[in-house]
């Protein structure tokens, strides 16, 4: 969860940063990944608004970024998602909960879920798939509240 945290760092959305970190069953890193627009797509070109004064959605980022959890998944070193974990820092939307269940991801360890009112039926879909394909959610026990990290030699 930790390396979930880090990684969250890097993403360039201004409202919320999200990390990723898919392991094995032994705990290895196999994938790590942040919220960002896709490879190739600049994020000088495209908005990271939220809402556009038009009204015009092309206007946000929503159509355009990706998740962090699907950056993590695509991100693997590894041939295959399955029977793997994820660890998230927000719980994973429908989108998704979709591809965590389809790449064979078999457990989400999620550190916060977002309750925002307009897109609480998201959640509750994506609850739903996970626990009808059998995919075993957890929320996140951190043992610390933090760990510094000092750039000095050791
Ligand atoms: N699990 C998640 N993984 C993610 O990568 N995100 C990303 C997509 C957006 O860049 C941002 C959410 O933007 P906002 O609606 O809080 O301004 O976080 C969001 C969630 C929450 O479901
Ligand atoms: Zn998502």
């Amino acid at each position: 969860m930790a390396i979930a945290f880090l990684s969250a760092e890097r993403s360039k959305d201004p409202n919320r940063q999200v990390g990723a970190c898919l392991v094995s069953q032994e705990g290895i890193i196999l994938g790590i990944g942040y919220n960002g627009f896709p490879r190739g797509c600049s994020d000088d070109k495209l908005p990271w608004a939220k809402k556009s004064a038009s009204g015009d959605p092309l206007e946000t980022k929503f159509p355009y970024v990706v998740h962090a959890e699907v950056n993590a998944i695509l991100n693997t070193n590894h041939a295959s998602a399955a029977g793997q974990k994820l660890y998230v820092t927000m719980f994973p939307c429908n989108e998704c909960a979709k591809i965590i269940i389809q790449s064979g991801v078999s457990e989400v360890i999620y550190f916060v879920e977002k309750k925002i009112d307009n897109s609480a039926h998201v959640y509750v879909a994506s609850h739903k798939l996970l626990s009808m394909a059998g995919v075993k959610v957890r929320k996140h026990q951190p043992q610390m509240a933090q760990i510094p990290i000092k750039f000095q030699e050791p």
